[in-house]
């Protein structure tokens, strides 16, 4: 199959095991949306694919198994942006975002003009053009996090893995952001797989989604059918109401009943 392919997938840190026996998959040009409360394995599930992590079972892209692959040659397949990503803040945003073009360079040799120009489009697409000279450390949160996605996207990969990364950015950049991995999705047949937090946005972009709970799948399918009210609360402990909007899910909180305090 193209795109991705993760079969029995168990992992964990050194004597935790984490993930348990996890199938996903996700066509070439799917959007795989991995979601579940604080804990339930989602990061730990993003860096397994993304080669980061000893595991069983199998994870492919293409058909091919990414163990076997070298770092340089799983860059080019693979493009993984942590959560809490710590980027050298001595650099700046265009040189850091130039790291991502590493893995197309010759061994000791330097960028070329195409690799300028991707970074350049990179930079101009994430709102980033204005910026290109300052330091990363001069920059607010959120625009860091973005200078972390333009060097995910300046790799070029085939796959896209995103944990949160929306995490920091108001809504319009937030929006502005997932309607470009989108674009690279529909155009360019980016496989992309993310967590999010926000279910409204994960059944908004994701034509699929995974529901992980203490390391397991409790459901996966089209976000209709996995987002329902009974499941959010079971698994958030949540209060939320699900409404449907234009056939998509809006998943909102919704306070606890209770006494409200007098005004004033
Ligand atoms: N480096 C680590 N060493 C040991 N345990 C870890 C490590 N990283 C994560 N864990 C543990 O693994 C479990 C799953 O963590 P993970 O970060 O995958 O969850 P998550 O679903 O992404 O959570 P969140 O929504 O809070 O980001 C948690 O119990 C966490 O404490």
């Amino acid at each position: 199959m193209s795109g991705l392919r993760a079969v029995d997938i168990s992992a964990g840190y050194r004597g935790r095991p984490v993930l348990r026996a996890v199938d996903a998959e996700v066509p070439a040009g799917g959007w795989l949306g991995v979601i579940g409360p604080n804990g339930a394995g989602k990061s730990t599930l993003l860096k397994t694919l993304a080669g980061l992590l000893p595991h069983e079972g199998t994870v492919t892209v293409d058909g091919t198994s990414i163990d076997g692959l070298r770092p340089r040659q799983r860059a080019r397949v693979l493009g993984y942006a942590p959560q809490t990503p710590e980027p050298p803040t001595g650099l700046t945003v265009t040189d850091y975002v130039l790291l991502g073009r590493s893995p197309y360079l010759p061994p000791l040799g330097r960028e070329g003009r195409s690799d300028l120009r991707v970074v350049a489009e990179v930079l101009a697409r994430l709102d980033l053009a204005g910026m290109a000279t300052r330091p990363l450390a001069t920059l607010s949160g959120g625009e860091r996090q973005r200078a972390v996605l333009a060097r995910v996207l300046a790799q070029q990969p085939r796959v896209l893995l995103l944990d949160e990364p929306t995490t920091g950015l108001d809504v319009g950049h937030a929006q502005a952001l997932l309607e470009l991995v989108d674009r690279l999705r529909r155009e360019d047949g980016v496989t992309v797989v993310t967590t999010l937090h926000d279910l409204t946005l994960a059944a908004q972009y994701a034509d699929r989604l995974v529901f992980l709970v203490d390391g397991a799948v409790t459901a996966s399918g089209a976000p209709g059918e996995v987002l329902t009210q009974a499941r959010v609360a079971e698994h958030y402990q949540a209060s939320v109401a699900v409404l449907t909007s234009d056939g998509s899910r809006i998943v909102a909180p919704v306070r606890h009943a209770g006494p409200r305090p007098a005004p004033g």
